[in-house]
């Protein structure tokens, strides 16, 4: 399945020990584990001109000193902070260290809104919530006792929450993905919200989120440091027991003793190197649509806008203002959220095709309000980008932590790392930080003949990773353990109240 693309002769490539493919926050922190590890000969290889990944920001708008504001393409909010005594993200850890400008983001500070303006639905916000709360705890019995997984829906269903299809208002109020896998979807929200902490923090520093990675990396990378090989896309991987050969498009080429893959889930897909367990996890895509106008004209002390269209679920659901005085005051910049078919749909469309549509809402949202046009309009195709192929990982509904396991496993001297590949964190910064590190710090232990602990357990592991050559129907409770990169207890909430 691989495009001919000229190739250098084996002999000629370049040597390194460990090969980092990609420089994503997985691809830093691996990198990170090495040096801690006194593996100094490593190489990034990156395909953007920049170290960060899917924690991307761009230049969008004006301020009044013609100056653009920074806008987060990609990750956004420092998700599950940490409770005094408790456990600490390690990407809250990050942001405190280096001084991120975030603040609180308060998802009850919502006003709703339907086709003919302003209608107050928020009851039925409540109600969701107390019924993903029934589905949770149905998650944590089915995990426990290797029952049958059911979807989100299902589980939504069973806790009193089964919007009838005509009830729009209903559909808007519970936004999450239905599709997806009850068990692993509830443990991987559990982990984030109950190990570290339920709030999460929205991030606006003018800097851009990558900021504390990039100071991260240059605690143990040199400036233009020769082992970080930007704008270089990886085109083929050939691996065995013995090593690893990385073929590059520009034609030059990388033999390893390891390496480590970090691309996202959708580039995996999308090339031919490890498909048995690849194509059964899914990508979603959340796609930020950003516009600034020469005006507020929504109220100013709002940060959430849910819109409930009369026809179809998800059709321009949530605004959020960046316009805030806790934010960046006088902005005048909103941003509208779309996911999966409606994402794709968008990033199909032409700009003006979907600034049309968007208008087309917020007039309905706005009725007595005359809405000028935006001065600046914005929004990532992370469907298409070629390094990202989809937002992040997701857990269709009949998945197992076996098969999850076999995605993670390393083939031969190659190995896995990133978001996808945490089965406890997956989507989050945190599944990356934590996956890139453990990989890291295994290879540089199979190095060194030596054991290591598992990411954050004090279990110890030697050798390469597990694989299931037979998958089972569901796993056992005693598999969720650290060896399958469960590192942790989805059950236990530090949170006080
Ligand atoms: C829209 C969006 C919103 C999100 N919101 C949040 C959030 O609010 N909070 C949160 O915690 N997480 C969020 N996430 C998830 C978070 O961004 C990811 O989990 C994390 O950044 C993934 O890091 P990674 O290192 O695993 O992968 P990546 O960041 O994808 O790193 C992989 C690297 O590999 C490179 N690469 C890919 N293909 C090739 C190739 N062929 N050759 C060379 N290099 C290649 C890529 O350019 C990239 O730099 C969001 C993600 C998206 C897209």
């Amino acid at each position: 399945h691989i495009p001919h693309y000229p190739r250098a002769q084996e002999g000629t490539c370049k040597k390194t020990t460990v090969a980092i493919l990609g420089g994503g926050v997985a691809g830093i922190t691996a990198a990170q584990a090495l040096s801690n590890a006194s593996v100094h000969d490593f190489a990034i290889i990156e395909y953007r001109d920049t170290l960060g990944g899917r924690a991307w920001h761009e230049p969008f708008g004006k301020n009044k000193d013609g100056k653009p504001y920074i806008i987060e393409m990609g990750a956004n909010w420092v998700q599950g902070l940490g409770n005094p005594g408790g456990p600490q993200n390690p990407i809250w850890e990050l942001a405190q260290k280096y001084n991120l400008k975030t603040h609180y983001s308060n998802y009850d500070n919502v006003s709703t809104y339907n086709q003919h303006g302003y209608s107050d639905y928020s009851h039925l916000l409540d109600e969701s919530a107390a019924a993903t709360d029934i589905a949770s705890a149905k998650a944590g019995e089915i995990l426990r006792n290797n029952l049958q997984d059911q979807t989100a829906q299902t589980g939504l269903a069973l806790g009193g929450w089964n919007p009838k299809k005509h009830d729009m208002e209903a559909q808007a109020s519970n936004f999450s993905p239905l599709e997806s896998s009850l068990v692993f979807g509830m443990a991987s929200t559990n982990f984030t919200s109950n190990t570290f902490s339920d709030h999460d923090n929205f991030v606006f520093d003018q800097r851009g989120f990558n900021t504390i990675f990039l100071s991260e990396a240059a605690t143990f990378l040199k400036k233009d440091d020769p082992r970080v090989h930007l704008n270089t896309q990886v085109v083929d991987i050939a691996y065995s027991d013995e090593g690893v050969t990385i073929h590059n498009k520009d034609g030059s080429c990388i033999t390893a003793a390891y390496a480590v893959c970090t691309f996202s889930l959708g580039v995996l897909q999308n090339n031919a190197w490890k498909q048995t367990a690849i194509q059964k996890f899914a990508m979603g895509t959340y796609t930020k649509i950003f516009m600034q106008f020469n005006e507020t004209f929504w109220p100013e002390n709002t940060q959430y806008f849910l819109y409930a269209d009369p026809l179809q679920r998800g059709w321009y659901p949530i605004f959020q203002s960046l316009s805030m005085p806790e934010f960046i005051p006088e902005s005048n910049i909103l941003f509208v959220t779309v996911t999966n078919e409606l994402a794709w749909r968008a990033e199909r469309q032409s700009d003006e095709h979907t600034r049309g549509e968007i208008m087309d809402v917020l007039r309905k949202m706005f009725p007595e309000k005359t809405i000028p046009e935006p001065t600046a309009f914005l929004y990532p195709r992370w469907s298409t980008e070629p390094w990202a192929y989809g937002s992040y990982s997701n857990w269709p509904p009949a998945t197992s932590l076996e098969e999850h396991e076999n995605l993670r496993a390393n083939t031969g001297r190659l190995w896995f790392a990133g978001e996808a590949t945490s089965p406890t964190y997956f989507g989050f910064l945190q599944g990356a930080w934590y996956e890139g590190r453990d990989a890291g710090r295994q290879i540089a232990a199979i190095m060194q003949n030596r054991c290591v602990h598992v990411n954050s357990t004090k279990l110890r592991e030697c050798g390469p990773r597990r694989h299931y050559a037979i998958l089972h129907g569901t796993s056992p409770f005693k598999d969720y353990a650290a060896v399958n990169g469960w590192g942790g207890n989805s059950f236990l909430d530090t949170n006080p109240e």
